[in-house]
């Protein structure tokens, strides 16, 4: 992989692409700006080496169907003007792109291809600098315009965090401490279910949490409630079940509604009544999931186990995040999500590596290429 060692950016325009997908309240406060800081060691040297300007391309969320307020990178672009004490221009097309020290493009996903990874739009991207570096570990798995077609197009080499991440990764998981358990949650459940096949051959334990279980619990023949359940996790599911490395939920925490002040209901075995949600693992599990986690060598985590964000709902995901900072075990936490619930729990510097990427440290760790590496190889 090209770093940042082996290009020449002096006085050339420098597309960068960063991973400033960052978690949003209602008011669309940043709740967690750890990606935003992790790009500033490459967006910094960049500028002290004398790279004429900084054009940055970002994606945020999963807009659908062209720009939408909802998903605009103005809160993402506002925060890296205070963090870098300087203007940064939030340009809302690719046909005008001001010039400036640093500027950032609308979110990526409003143009139409960047998802297909369209030639067409990687050349529109690839026209707006010179040279080309990706630093978006946490969008690595994605072969997108913006991190894989646009990379062929231009000079191209890893920034800082993105090398860090990969050394980092790759060095903790090439001979990991036994056991090795993984913890997997979360609400991507689509993406993230069909990795866990080849997951499970590395790994000695997998503990399923959030929304992850209910697949799982639908296949068993489980009542789900209105809990969010993807169909298309149903026959990666029912492939999966009857593999004794896995471990699933016992008990479960209810909400009639995704919302702090929501009804709730605890519930002693996995069965979700109709016109409730599951919204959390019950004390049962957070018990037993600490337990081996506390006997782990190395715990790889990516996904909270429950609706943290809102009070309720929180406890699954803090007995796994104390959990793992209580152990001596080597402890990697990856994911947007999963690293805001550690700060949220006063816990960020309690792990041995916090990676911004969730889907992609658990591609990386399956053996998978990244599309967004192999580009710059
Ligand atoms: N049981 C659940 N039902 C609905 N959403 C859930 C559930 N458990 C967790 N979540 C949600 O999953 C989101 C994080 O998932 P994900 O993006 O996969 O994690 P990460 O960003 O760490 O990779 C959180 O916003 C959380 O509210
Ligand atoms: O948040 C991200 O991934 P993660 O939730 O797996 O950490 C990345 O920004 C990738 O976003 P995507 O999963 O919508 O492609």
């Amino acid at each position: 992989m090209r770093t940042l060692d082996d290009l020449d950016v002096a006085g050339k325009r420098v597309l960068v692409r960063v991973d400033f997908n960052v978690p949003l309240d209602d008011d669309r406060n940043i709740t967690d700006d750890a990606r935003i800081q992790a790009a500033l060691p490459t967006l910094k040297e960049l500028r002290e080496k004398g790279a004429s300007g900084l054009v940055l391309l970002a994606h945020l969320g999963r807009p659908k169907g062209g720009p939408d307020p909802k998903f605009s990178l103005k809160p993402a672009a506002d925060r890296l003007a205070e963090l870098l004490g300087t203007d940064v221009a939030l340009a809302p097309d690719l046909d005008d792109v001001p010039a400036g020290d640093v500027v950032m493009v609308e979110n990526v996903r409003f143009f139409e291809g960047e998802t297909k990874n369209s030639e067409d739009l990687a050349r529109r991207y690839a026209a707006l600098a010179d040279v080309y570096v990706n630093d978006a570990f946490g969008a690595a798995h994605r072969a997108h315009a913006s991190t894989e077609a646009v990379a062929h197009l231009l000079p191209s080499a890893a920034g800082r965090l993105l090398e860090r991440e990969v050394t980092t990764l790759n060095g903790i998981l090439e001979d990991p401490k036994r056991p090795l358990v993984a913890v997997v949650g979360g609400a991507k459940v689509t993406d993230k279910i069909g990795v866990l096949e080849a997951f499970l051959e590395q790994a000695d334990t997998v503990l399923i949490g959030g929304a992850m279980c209910f697949p799982f619990f639908k296949a068993q023949g489980h009542e789900v409630g209105a809990s969010l359940c993807e169909e298309e996790g149903l026959e990666p599911a029912k492939a999966l079940l009857g593999n004794e490395k896995l471990e699933l939920p016992s008990d479960l925490v209810a909400g009639r509604a995704f919302s702090a002040d929501t009804e709730v209901q605890p519930l002693d075995g996995i069965d979700v009544p109709e016109g409730w949600m599951g919204l959390d693992v019950g004390p049962g599990t957070a018990e037993r999931y600490g337990s081996i986690i506390a006997a782990a060598g190395t715990v790889f985590w990516n996904g909270p186990m429950g609706a943290f964000e809102l009070e309720p709902f929180a406890a699954g995901t803090k007995a796994v995040a104390e959990a793992m900072a209580a152990t001596d075990a080597t402890t990697v936490v990856g994911g947007g999500d999963s690293a805001a619930a550690l700060a949220q729990f006063g816990l960020a510097d309690r792990v041995s590596h916090l990676s911004t990427g969730g889907g992609a440290s658990l591609e990386l760790i399956e053996g998978k290429e990244l599309p967004g590496v192999k580009a710059l190889s």
